[in-house]
């Protein structure tokens, strides 16, 4: 199989390239699904890989498939080129004819090789980036599920939610496809030019001439496209922010007769949409011809030089044929490089937002959590001197001291802001107080463990949160191991039960998170029972009875009065209706107790609350 050169060059041509197994051609940038390519702080990439590496750890199997069945696959890809210059040097010029059909077999057997280890290649890549990104998910969501309240305070939910799926996604379609292409670009674009090298110095230097061009080139596109897929990201979300919000807010703006306004305002977003993401998809459209165009061009510069080095015997003519496919291949990477560095960016970006949220401190550490009160609480609840703000240096509670004792109801009332939900979350120990004491029972909550601590709590928020289930799922997340005759005796308690009987399916009816066809009555009524079920010492009602219609008011605070009985509970409420019977009633006001005694004695003082009283009598809205 000698590559010396002829006695007699010929002038021949190779035909058409074959193409390399992998599917190294180029594709054109898929539109980030994958959001803008955001900045990478380069500082943080190596660690961020670090950690990617981490999760890819754990499936070391499929790692060690996707690594060798790469380098195998580029390999048979090299040595393709080089048969086939052997087969024209060897048996085609000098019309050798035994031993061709052993050639073609051979050639045959390294293009069949490489389309099955491509095919392994891009299946267990599959299969390698969905297990990573499983874990990932599963990581991010156990993590949110221990984080504090502040952490979810601080942030919106969008922003929370965007990282559990675009980011995720980000880094499963980098890890699927990018490290694989990178890899074996590089091992691509390293090993042709050492075969180039091998077979003659001078065509390596003449096929090379073309590449700092098509590099500058592919740059340059890769930089324009960037650029507009990112401008195209964000139209993308300011049209999607605002359909959202017209579809949330539909009665809003069917009332204010706001739909034609609307419909031009959205048809300048729509149209600057369009304007830019004409502009992504041409740039990005174009580096695919103007590659090929460069390919063809390096092919001409081949072919002239290669025939001028073959007549002076330099080079045999296989030589040209195996330049001609090697400069096919040596082009792809270059485009591949350009393209994945985007993407391959955006997805660290991405694991560094799905890291950032996994770096949070989650709520309780095993060290860190507390005990347990070895007998039944009674619900004897005390703030001694309680100061905290959500920022130390502005205190919302300032040495507020508070008294409830089992069984008691307590009223809290103020204006709007001056601190009566802070009290509850401290309460449950949402947050931490910064100085003073809260006790239950003469122990203070900061040495007992929370999931402990609340479960003698339950909670009735305004919010009624309904989660995707059958009604019976939902009443019994209060207690889960609660049996159907509990569940609706809860629902019975909580005056639930007469609505639930004339669902179609009964307790069986499904609901989803936004409580679809249950009215905002019906799912207080719900988280009622839920609480009924709970069986907390210690009860938390929040301005629970507001946004409801009287009849649905009259139900809810039956419901309520008998939950309460027994209990020790706080109540939040904006209608002093619903408080009249409480056996204390605080006033909050910029975070302090500003007055309290019982609805008659607080009347009779004639201050803040006689005077908020008097207004919503004359409303009509205390009776
Ligand atoms: N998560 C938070 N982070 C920072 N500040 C907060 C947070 N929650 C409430 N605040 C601030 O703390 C103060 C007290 O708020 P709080 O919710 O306790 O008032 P409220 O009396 O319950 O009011 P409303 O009757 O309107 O519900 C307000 O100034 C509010 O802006």
């Amino acid at each position: 199989m000698s590559r010396s050169n002829p006695s007699q060059p010929t002038k021949a041509s190779a035909g058409g390239a074959p193409q390399p197994f992998a599917q190294m051609g180029f594709q054109p940038r898929q539109g980030p699904h994958h959001g803008e390519a955001p900045k990478v702080r380069s500082k943080d990439t190596a660690g961020t890989l670090r950690r990617i590496w981490g999760f890819l750890k754990l499936q070391r199997r499929a790692l060690w498939i996707v690594i060798s069945s790469t380098v195998l696959t580029t390999a048979l890809t090299l040595l393709a080129p080089y048969l086939i210059g052997v087969i024209i040097d060897d048996y085609v010029l000098p019309r050798q004819a035994d031993g061709l059909v052993r050639m073609g077999l051979l050639l045959l057997a390294v293009y069949g090789l490489g389309a099955a280890f491509t095919w392994l290649q891009q299946y267990t890549a599959a299969s390698l980036s969905q297990h990573t990104v499983r874990d990932m998910r599963q990581a991010l969501f156990e993590h949110y599920q221990r984080l504090p309240v502040s952490f979810f305070d601080q942030r919106t939910h969008g922003e929370l939610m965007s990282r559990t799926t675009n980011d995720i996604s980000n880094v499963s379609n980098t890890l699927n496809q990018t490290v694989v292409q990178l890899i074996s670009s590089v091992l691509i674009l390293v090993g042709s030019v050492a075969m180039m090298l091998s077979l003659s110095g001078w065509m390596t230097l003449v096929t090379l001439l073309t590449v700092p061009v098509a590099a500058f080139l592919a740059k340059k596109i890769a930089s324009y496209t960037r650029q507009y897929f990112s401008q195209q990201q964000k139209h993308l979300g300011e049209v999607n922010g605002f359909v959202q919000e017209n579809i949330s807010g539909l009665k809003v703006v069917k009332v204010f007769g706001r739909e034609s306004a609307n419909t031009g305002q959205f048809r300048e977003m729509n149209e600057r949409l369009r304007a830019v993401g004409v502009k992504a998809q041409s740039f990005s459209g174009s580096m695919g011809p103007i590659m090929n165009a460069m390919r063809n061009l390096s092919f001409v510069v081949i072919a002239v030089f290669g025939a001028i080095f073959a007549y002076q015997d330099m080079i045999t003519v296989g030589i040209i044929a195996s330049f001609l496919q090697y400069s096919n291949q040596f082009s792809q990477p270059i485009n591949q490089l350009a393209n994945q560095y985007n993407l391959f960016q955006s997805a660290v970006a991405g694991a560094e937002r799905v890291f950032e949220v996994l770096d949070q401190k989650p709520e309780i550490s095993e060290e860190e959590d507390g005990r347990m009160i070895d007998r039944p609480i009674a619900g004897d609840v005390v703030f001694e001197r309680v100061i905290f703000g959500y920022k130390p240096e502005a205190p919302v509670l300032r040495e507020l001291s508070l008294h409830a004792s089992p069984g008691q109801m307590i009223a809290l009332v103020g204006p709007t802001g001056a601190g009566k939900t802070t009290i509850i979350n401290l309460l449950t120990r949402f947050y931490d107080i910064q100085s003073g004491s809260i006790r239950i029972d003469g122990q203070d909550i900061r040495e007992l463990s929370k999931p402990y601590l609340r479960q003698q709590i339950g909670l009735v928020l305004q919010d009624a949160h309904v989660f995707s289930g059958t009604i019976r799922e939902n009443i019994r997340y209060g207690r889960l191991n609660a049996d159907d005759r509990e569940v609706e005796e809860a629902a019975k308690l909580a005056n639930a039960h007469g609505f639930i009987q004339k669902l179609p399916q009964g307790y069986d009816t499904p609901v989803s998170a936004e409580g679809g066809s249950l009215s905002q009555g019906q799912r207080q009524l719900l988280t009622i029972a839920r609480a009924v079920l709970a069986n907390p010492s210690i009860l938390i009602l929040d301005e629970a009875t507001s946004s409801v219609d009287t009849r649905t008011e009259l139900h809810i605070q039956e419901a309520m009065k008998l939950l309460m009985k027994g209990r020790t509970s706080f109540v939040i409420a904006h209608r002093l209706s619903t408080i009249k019977e409480a056996d204390n009633i605080l006033v909050i006001r910029d975070g302090r107790i500003a007055e309290q005694g019982t609805h008659e004695e607080l009347l009779e003082s004639g201050r803040f609350y006689a005077g908020l009283y008097r207004y919503q009598f004359a409303q009509g809205d205390a009776s």
